[in-house]
């Protein structure tokens, strides 16, 4: 097992009456790709700019491939940013927004060329370098922002909302890719949406916020069949919450639901049956999590 990437330990921060942050720990994988989820000010953003270098914590530490960084400048920290807003330079060409990201590689002109077709081919954009990028629909816009932010293979590419400005259908198609691209690089992506769909959709761990907490982090099969919470519940819309009685005798748990009971082991082994005999199936479960290969659970 190796050491995991990112290390955040009682991250604190505040900001006057505002706490973003409060004994914020998680760790992150290499390779991962790992979501933070939560509700507009639950802290996402405040988090993933502290591990930017774009915030300073108040208090705690953050540890980046083994390194301490939580006073270096976001320019040392080797990571790679992706904004809402398309972030690139409408005076340069593709090709030149790319080879932005390459400034500090010291490569030649060839090598510069190579990596920059390269890596339009990863983000879908081949043979693009000399177009203007004003002339780009936002799609197209933030497939150069992601190919810079790659460009200088950064150790993790953090991603705020990369794909709200962008209409339905292709924000669907730029899911797919985005997962693609993660898992061609093997790059560390670490992604921030208030979307419950995109995360599920998208992630191999997610990270459910609120008021600058995480409630619970686990993988997306797991927060969606099994919240550790009512807030996590809830916070899948669709989701049924009923309350019942429950009665615990010995290994098992009598569940007593409008009336009906059912016994259940310790772990909520029947659970899901009982959900579907209350007529309570999951918001889109299935399309949900097939999309992403996983396997439906049934009652
Ligand atoms: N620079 C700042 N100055 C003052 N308050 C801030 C600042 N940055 C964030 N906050 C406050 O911290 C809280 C969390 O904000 P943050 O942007 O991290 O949440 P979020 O979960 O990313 O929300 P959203 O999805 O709306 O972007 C909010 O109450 C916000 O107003």
């Amino acid at each position: 097992m190796t050491d995991p990437i990112l290390k955040l330990e009682h991250l604190h921060k505040r900001f006057g009456r505002a706490t973003p942050a409060r004994d914020f720990s998680m760790t992150v994988e290499r390779g991962e790709f790992f979501t933070m989820l939560g509700p507009s000010g639950s802290g996402k953003s405040t988090v993933l700019r502290m591990i930017a270098g774009l915030e300073y914590p108040d208090s705690g530490s953050i540890v980046i491939d083994g390194r301490d960084m939580t006073s270096v400048p976001p320019w040392d920290r080797h990571l790679g940013m992706v904004f809402q807003q398309y972030a690139i330079f409408p005076h340069l060409d593709v090709a030149g927004n790319v080879g932005y990201g390459l400034r500090r590689e010291n490569l030649s002109r060839e090598e510069t060329a190579s990596r920059i077709s390269e890596l339009l081919t990863l983000v879908g954009l081949e043979g693009y370098e000399s177009r203007n990028v004003n002339q780009l629909s936002g799609g197209e816009q933030q497939r150069v922002a992601i190919a810079r932010a790659l460009a200088p293979r950064p150790a993790i590419l953090l991603l705020d909302e990369p794909l709200s400005a962008l209409d339905e259908k292709i924000r669907r198609e730029m899911q797919d890719e985005l997962r693609s691209i993660q898992q061609r690089t093997g790059t560390t992506f670490i992604y921030v949406t208030h979307d419950q769909e995109e995360a599920l959709t998208m992630s191999d761990r997610v990270a459910v916020l609120n008021e600058g907490r995480y409630v619970q982090c686990d993988r997306p099969e797991q927060i969606f069949h099994r919240p550790r919470t009512p807030f996590v519940a809830r916070f899948f819309r669709g989701c049924n919450l009923l309350s019942a009685d429950l009665d615990a005798q010995g290994e098992e748990v009598r569940m007593t639901l409008a009336g009906e009971s059912l016994m259940i082991d310790r772990r909520g082994g029947a659970r899901t049956a009982a959900w579907w005999r209350c007529g309570a199936r999951p918001f889109r479960s299935g399309p949900l999590l097939r999309r992403r290969g996983h396997r439906q659970v049934t009652g």
